[in-house]
């Protein structure tokens, strides 16, 4: 049987590097599904893929995550293709409008915490956020409650008797317990709201695994290090993507004293890579698994027990599943809505 492979965010950076290394490894037993919201972008990322393995099974998907009908449409459509899906990367996320603290960023560089600033930018990076058509947050709707709906949607594909699927979650050394409150989910209020969604991504396997573990379908955190890729690109808006390839070389010096600089979006796959590989049982649900590359450019993964409890993971389970059915009514009223609007008058022939 083939594995059924579906990732989100697979048309650039850290996801098209890991279907391509999922590609090298076993072409002939995969089936992979790019889920991808621009569709010109996607079929791009499938020629490139086919470029190199001319005979793999690359199926897309279009899919807007930050949207909940794009969401469920999407869902649906996976559910009518295949039977089962053997592992889902949750992978598409977005940064916007990130604001850099060059002040702060100095005062680091001359700190016992130069090393830390690095591998998690904690103190030097916020963003602005907006709002989504359905009313949410967008870094949250996109980097975690699309992925969470998407999750609810696909149960009866991942959740087989007598077979194991694994999700596996792009998370980030960037999740800080400080940033996220259970009382504003969305992080409506705070500048930190990537950080606070790489948190609740945390928390949310966390809750994922003690709920379906015994449906045999089990949930792990990657961080894939500090990756050269559009997301990061976008933190110094003036400075272009060639000023960027310019610093490799100070990148690589960096990377002696952190490993935590895997750089290419190959290397950022590292764990990503390795998770498709173990069998989820022997996984720990309180580790995030970190995509590290050494001085002399060798990738490996550690993992790295995360600031989380049970506790907490099950209150915000608790809330993602209001919102849930919040958002649900929602959509049902306004597509009731939209087919009153669009039926002929009563009388018409
Ligand atoms: N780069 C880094 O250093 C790090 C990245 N990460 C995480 O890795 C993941 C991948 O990012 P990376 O490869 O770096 O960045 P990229 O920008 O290259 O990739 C992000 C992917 O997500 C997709 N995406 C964004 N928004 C949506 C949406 N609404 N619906 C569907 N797809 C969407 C993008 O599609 P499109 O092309 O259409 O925009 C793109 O394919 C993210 O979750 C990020 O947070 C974590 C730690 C470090
Ligand atoms: C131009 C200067 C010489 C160097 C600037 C370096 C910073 C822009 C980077 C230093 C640490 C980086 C980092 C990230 C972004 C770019 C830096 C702040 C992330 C926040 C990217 C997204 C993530 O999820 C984190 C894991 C990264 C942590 C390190």
């Amino acid at each position: 049987m083939n594995k059924v492979i579906l990732v989100t965010g697979a048309n650039s950076g850290i996801g098209l590097a890991l279907c391509e290394r999922l590609l090298s490894q076993d072409m002939e037993g995969l089936q992979l599904c790019l889920a991808c919201r621009n569709m010109h972008r996607a079929q791009a990322a499938r020629s490139a893929l086919l470029s190199s393995h001319p005979t793999a099974q690359v199926d897309l998907l279009q899919m807007d995550i930050s949207s909940v009908s794009s969401v469920i449409c999407a869902a649906h459509q996976v559910k009518l293709r295949y039977s089962r899906l053997d592992y889902l990367y949750l992978n598409a996320g977005i940064m916007p409008n990130p604001q850099f603290d060059v002040k702060a960023f100095f005062r680091g560089l001359f700190s016992s915490n130069v090393i830390t600033m690095f591998a998690t930018a904690e103190g030097i990076l916020t963003q602005k956020d907006s709002i989504t058509s359905d009313g949410l947050q967008e870094i949250f709707a996109t980097n975690l409650f699309g992925h969470f709906l998407l999750i609810r949607e696909l149960e009866p594909v991942l959740c087989h008797a007598g077979h194991t699927s694994q999700l596996i979650w792009t998370s980030s050394s960037n999740a800080h317990r400080s940033a996220f409150n259970l009382e504003d989910i969305q992080h409506r209020r705070g500048n930190q709201p990537y950080s606070s969604s790489k948190y609740a991504s945390d928390l949310l396997s966390l809750a994922l695994n003690t709920h379906y573990n015994k449906e045999g379908l089990y949930s792990s955190v990657t961080c894939p290090g500090f990756v050269m890729t559009s997301l990061t690109y976008g933190i110094l808006p003036s400075f272009p993507a060639f000023l960027w390839i310019l610093l490799m070389p100070l990148f690589w010096i960096i990377r002696i004293f952190t490993n935590t600089f895997t750089l290419t979006p190959h290397n950022g796959a590292e764990a990503l890579f390795w998770l498709f590989k173990q069998k989820p049982e022997s996984l720990n649900p309180q580790v995030k698994y970190h995509s590290l590359t050494s001085g002399l450019g060798n990738n490996y993964t550690q993992p790295c027990k995360m600031d989380i409890d049970f506790e907490m993971s099950e209150v915000f389970y608790e809330k993602l599943l209001q919102l849930e059915s919040e958002v649900r009514k929602k959509l049902k009223a306004k597509q009731q809505k939209s087919s009153t609007s669009f039926s002929p008058p009563a009388g018409s022939s």
